[in-house]
Order: structure tokens, then C-alpha cells, then sequence
């Protein structure tokens, strides 16, 4: 069942990555709260990284319990370790680097060079079953309930690493699977599927600029996931666009509230 998506739409993309770090910190605590634990999905890019560097300067930054925080990944560049275009360097280096987590709670997905070589579909296995061994029978995919997967949204309409028309956005049952061929430089990459996406209880679609207008638009205007796959990322209890005026730009009005001052 997919969730309606709300829409959050703020000045701009500086003011976009402080609120909804604002927003993400409650998320964690209440769910720390609730449930002894958090699990939150992270994606790479200028947004997702820019949420996480307004999160490391976030004052209210160590409300949250960072040794009971597990990270997930919604995608990987399959580079070397340490490569800076990966996106968990470019994570580290934003935010992680900085706060105690628990180094056995941060799920990075394989690099190229690690266990599984260049072979991207063995990483891509191997990290679909690092994710079914977190799983619990309550979960409804062999993921866990993630309280908040984050995902950037592509001027094309991808999100992770899944890219119009592509195999990935139409598998339906593996959760995780390697990617050859991305059009967006690195070719090879790990990302989760749309079935591993849907799992979370809250997706979080982050676009913010000028060059984000269109896709925007095509994914909210009833385009389907084959052709714009940020049209099918939702999650099982709640589906939320943050956006900055620039990329909400081509949207009807009627579609989100009066932006934030
Ligand atoms: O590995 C990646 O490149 C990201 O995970 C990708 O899905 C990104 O989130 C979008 O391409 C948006 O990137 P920008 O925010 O930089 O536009």
C-alpha cells in the first residue's frame, strides 16, 4: 500500500538540509525512545550529504544515542575503500567521523576491492543478506523496518541507484542488487530495490535546486517507477518530499503549502 507523499517545501537548500536534520534528529530520539534502538538509510549526493553536515552542526545534535543508531545505505559506488566518491567516505567526512557510533552498526555496503573482488552482484548478495540477518519476523521484507530511509533525488528521477528504464527499478524480489551501466559516473554500483525501499516506515525524498524542477515534477505528477523511479520510492507509513522552492518550482500550487519563511 503506498503512502500519499506530503510535501515540505522550504526557502532553500541551505535552510532544506538544516530542517530536515532538525526532523531527523526528533525521528531518531522518539524512535530510540519507543524502541531502544534506530535504523536510518542514508543517500549519497550534494543533498544527502548536506543533510548530514547540518546534522553534525545540529545543536541538538547528541539528543540522539549514537551507540544505538544502526546506518544502512540505499546505494554505493563500487570503488575501493577509502575511495572519496564513495558515498560512505563522503558520509564520514560530513558527519560520522564526528559522533561515537558504534563501528558495528554502520553497514557500509562492499567496496570493490573487498570480499567479493569486482564482482559486483556477489557484494550485492552479500550485503541482501547482511540485511535479512537484521530482519525479525515482524519486518515486512528480509530488511529491517528502517524508522527513516533517505534517498536524493536525481535530475533524471533516479533515486539510489536506480535509474529510469534500467533492470534494477524493475526487480521485484531481490532486496539489493548490483547496477552496471548507471549513467551517472561511477557505472557500477550496489542500491537496494524498490521492495527493500518500501519496506521502511518513512521514505524521505530529498531535492533541493533548480536542476531538480523537472524530475520533481515528473514524479508527482503520476509518472510510473519504470520511467521515474522516484515515483515509486514510499514507505509503509509515510512518504515525505523536503524540497527548496527552486526544485518545487514547476509543481501546481496546490500541491504544498506556502513555503517556509
Ligand atoms: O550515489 C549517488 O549518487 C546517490 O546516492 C544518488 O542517488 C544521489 O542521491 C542522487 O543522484 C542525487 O544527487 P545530488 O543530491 O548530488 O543531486
Amino acid at each position: 500500500m503506498s503512502t500519499a507523499p506530503q510535501l515540505v517545501v522550504h526557502r532553500d537548500k541551505e535552510l532544506m538540509a538544516q530542517a530536515a536534520a532538525a526532523r531527523l534528529i526528533t525521528k531518531i530520539v522518539d524512535a530510540q525512545a519507543s524502541r531502544g534502538s534506530a535504523s536510518v538509510v542514508l543517500t549519497g549526493g550534494r543533498n544527502g550529504n548536506g543533510l548530514l553536515a547540518a546534522l553534525a552542526a545540529a545543536p541538538a545534535r547528541d539528543a540522539i544515542d549514537w551507540s544505538r543508531l544502526d546506518l544502512w545505505w540505499g546505494d554505493e559506488r563500487f570503488l575501493p575503500e577509502g575511495d572519496p566518491e564513495r558515498n560512505v567516505t563522503q558520509a564520514r567526512e560530513a558527519l560520522l567521523d564526528a559522533v561515537p557510533l558504534d563501528p558495528e552498526r554502520v553497514h557500509a555496503m562492499p567496496a570493490s576491492d573487498g570480499p567479493h573482488g569486482s564482482d559486483v552482484d556477489a557484494a550485492a548478495a552479500a550485503y541482501a543478506e547482511e540485511l535479512a540477518a537484521a530482519a525479525d519476523l515482524s519486518d515486512h521484507a528480509p530488511v529491517p523496518s528502517f524508522d527513516v530511509l533517505m534517498l536524493g533525488v536525481g535530475p533524471d528521477t533516479h533515486v539510489a541507484s536506480l535509474f529510469p528504464e534500467l533492470p534494477a527499478v524493475r526487480e521485484k524480489d531481490r532486496t539489493v542488487v548490483g547496477v552496471h551501466g548507471a549513467p551517472k559516473p561511477p557505472p557500477t554500483r550496489v542500491t537496494l530495490t524498490l521492495p527493500a525501499i518500501r519496506a521502511a516506515r518513512e521514505v524521505w525524498l530529498l531535492a533541493a535546486g533548480e536542476d531538480k524542477a523537472e524530475a520533481a515534477e515528473i514524479a508527482l505528477s503520476g509518472a510510473g517507477e519504470i520511467q521515474a523511479p522516484a515515483a515509486g520510492a514510499y514507505g509503509r507509513t509515510r512518504t515525505l518530499w523536503l524540497l527548496d522552492s527552486a526544485a518545487a518550482s514547476r509543481l501546481p500550487r496546490a500541491l504544498y503549502p506556502p513555503a517556509s519563511a
